[in-house]
């Protein structure tokens, strides 16, 4: 009995860990992202419970190629914090840093699942983020996670947490795509991942498109985890990214189309991309504190009158 109250607080609860890198995006700054929201009044006036965890931080090597080093060793210090957090049965929240952090993230959360079965994965972005070391023109590292994470690329990358390839082709959903190179498109399109570009987004809606990422992402899965770029939403709604797109997922009915989804299976998830420093008004960090609200509320006692009422005292 009293175990069983044990687990179920840890279920509830969230659990943030933070990965402080930067130098692996178009420019530095997002490494200020989870140290901004650690601190943000916005969170704290959630009624969300939370507790935070660690705090990852790299030893930078340099920007573009030259990050590698430092991005590895950072990808494998992560790996296990979140490793040991889904093992340990937490409700887990990473705060990035730019994308390259997905490396580490999906790599420990699917090696403490592996023994279960395979990881599913929706990827919400403006970007593919399917280069490899080879095919990428900028070099930079955040632009080639799910390259990596499928197997593709930089040996001690994809090595990370253990040998084996992190996701499976037919498990991984991308969402909101509208910004890729022939290259990185060739490579998820010739293993048959599913893209829904920002075409079949606004053609079909997104509730029906995250719908059908859902069941991708958790059909014959152990269960899935959710990797959000800010980026991937309208530059209105998250102004302070590094790379930002036009014509990008309204964040609103994201949000809603969120709150149908049966998150019952949702292992872990991931905001990334946020750049403090161009921040005015806090819109990001808002709108940061919302997605958690829209993904979290449902598994603690908080209702979404509560929810609502604390975007509008902080809005
Ligand atoms: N996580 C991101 N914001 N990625 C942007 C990648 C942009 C471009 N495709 C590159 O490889 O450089």
């Amino acid at each position: 009995m009293r175990v069983l109250r044990t687990v179920g607080k840890q279920l509830s609860k969230i659990h943030i860990v933070g990965a402080a890198n930067g130098n692996a995006g178009h420019q530095a700054g997002c490494e200020e992202a989870a140290g901004v929201m650690r601190n943000s009044p916005i969170l704290k006036a959630s009624p969300l419970q939370i507790e935070w965890g660690q705090t990852v931080k790299p030893r930078p090597t340099g920007t573009s190629l030259a990050a590698l080093p430092g991005v590895i060793e950072f990808s494998r210090r992560l790996a296990k914090a979140t490793e040991v957090a889904v093992r340990q049965q937490r409700r887990l929240l990473v705060i990035g840093g730019d994308h390259s952090c997905a490396i580490g993230t999906w790599s420990g959360v699917a090696s403490a699942l592996r023994a279960n079965g395979p990881l599913g994965l929706i990827w919400v972005d403006a970007h593919l983020d399917s280069h490899t070391p080879d095919s990428s023109d900028t070099g930079n590292i955040h632009g080639m996670p799910v390259a990596h994470l499928l197997g593709y690329g930089n040996t001690m990358l994809r090595h990370v947490g253990d040998p084996n390839a992190k996701i499976l082709p037919q498990h991984l959903a991308f969402v909101g795509i509208r910004s890729f190179e022939p290259a990185e498109q060739e490579l998820v399109e010739s293993i048959g991942v599913r893209v829904f570009y920002m075409d079949e987004v606004r053609s079909r809606g997104i509730n029906d498109v995250m719908q059908e990422a859902l069941d991708i992402a958790s059909s014959d899965t152990a269960g899935f985890g959710m990797s959000i770029d800010i980026d991937g939403f309208r530059i209105e709604d998250a102004p302070a990214v590094g790379t930002p797109v036009e014509g990008g997922i309204d964040a609103c009915q994201f949000m809603e189309a969120v709150k149908r989804l049966d998150l019952s299976r949702l292992i872990a998830t991931e905001i990334v991309e946020f750049l403090p420093q161009l921040d005015q008004n806090s819109k990001s960090e808002r709108l940061v504190v919302d997605l958690i609200e829209t993904i979290h509320a449902r598994f603690q006692t908080v209702s979404t009158t509560q929810v609502a009422e604390n975007q509008m005292l902080t809005g």
